[in-house]
């Protein structure tokens, strides 16, 4: 059975003058201990999706239907009390910002401990050596003396690894990772991946990262999500995803990555911008961007069907690989 299913989620924010969607009738599946990645450019409704996930969507945000699958339990119609038990527990989130988790005013010892005494039964020193553990865990040296500083005394790489930390303290079955390394600096960012990978694969706890960096998912993740304009337009096993991409917008994100590009060639760039949501075209959302748009892909939205290995989103899907595979047969 999955961990988690998403059905048909739908989520829209009503602003003054109209209502807008920033999520269209998204589903997927994530299985125990799996790693998904989620991968679009900015505004394609990653982060929305993951804030759902912990139905963290405030007005003028709301749910306007589906449902969010936790081991069976409805997350989207959980009470605020069954809410607190599960996050944290069940799952938890990491954001782009260390601040946003940690409370400048308390030591890193009083909010882990804290964390800990709300969620389960335990004795104050108790919690305590179980938050030195967890710091230990992700590489914290001399936990016992940052356990009583603030989070203004550490630096931004030591903050997330706290974070990640605080994340595992009630050793979740899934962690939502929203850009984690993003504010920090390259030099720590592969680090920062690199234990996130190791501590869920050692927990068997699952993840879902949510990042425009399509290097990082091959590196983190076995499946793949790709998002545009608040929909998944491809979907499946990342080593598909990247190696064999099926939909065009999949491809011009790949042919931009930097490994893809000769040295003093200019990045292949996908031409055009993702579309406001106030303005989404009629048919296929990408289609003003796609040199191989059609008639209908101006007119019909496109399901999203199985097709090889992946699940895609395009009209045009068949007769471009009949003609790759030709051009590749006269090459
Ligand atoms: N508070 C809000 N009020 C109104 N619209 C919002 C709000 N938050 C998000 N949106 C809409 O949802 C869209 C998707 O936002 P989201 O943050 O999920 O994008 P993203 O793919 O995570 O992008 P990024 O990589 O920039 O974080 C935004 O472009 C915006 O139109």
């Amino acid at each position: 059975m999955s961990l988690l299913s998403v059905r048909d989620l739908t989520v829209k924010f009503a602003m003054r003058d109209e209502t807008v969607t920033a999520l269209n009738g998204i589903s997927f599946d994530i299985a125990k201990g799996e790693r998904l990645g989620i991968v679009g450019e900015s505004g394609a409704g990653k982060s929305i999706t993951g804030f759902s996930l912990m139905n963290l969507i405030s007005r003028p945000g709301y749910v306007d239907r589906g449902e969010i699958l936790l081991d069976g339990e409805d997350v989207v119609k959980m009470s605020d009390a069954r809410l607190r038990e599960l996050r944290g527990d069940k799952m938890a989130m990491i954001f782009q910002d260390p601040m946003v988790t940690l409370n400048p005013v308390l030591t890193i010892g009083q909010q882990m401990i804290e964390t800990l005494l709300a969620h389960r039964k335990l004795s104050r020193e108790e919690a305590r050596q179980i938050a030195i553990v967890k710091l230990r865990e992700v590489y914290i040296p001399s936990p016992e003396e940052r356990l009583d500083q603030y989070p203004h005394e550490l630096s931004g790489g030591m903050r997330q690894r706290i974070i990640i930390a605080i994340a595992l303290l009630l050793d979740p079955e899934l962690i939502i990772a929203d850009e984690p390394t993003t504010a920090l600096d390259v030099t720590i960012q592969a680090d920062i991946m690199e234990l996130l990978l190791e501590l869920c694969q050692s927990n068997k706890v699952g993840l879902i990262l949510i990042t425009h960096d399509l290097g990082v998912v091959s590196q983190m993740t076995e499946r793949t999500l790709v998002m545009y304009a608040g929909q998944i337009i491809e979907a499946g096993r990342t080593r598909e995803i990247i190696n064999d991409p099926q939909h065009p917008y999949t491809q011009g994100l790949i042919n931009a990555l930097p490994q893809q590009t000769l040295p003093g060639q200019k990045l292949r760039q996908i031409p055009g911008n993702m579309p406001s949501l106030t303005n989404i075209p009629a048919g296929c959302p990408f289609n003003p961007r796609c040199e191989y748009a059609t008639d209908l892909c101006r007119t019909k939205v496109p399901e999203i069907i199985q097709y090889g290995e992946v699940q895609v989103a395009c009209h045009e899907v068949e007769r471009l690989h009949a003609e790759g595979a030709r051009q590749e047969q006269n090459a």
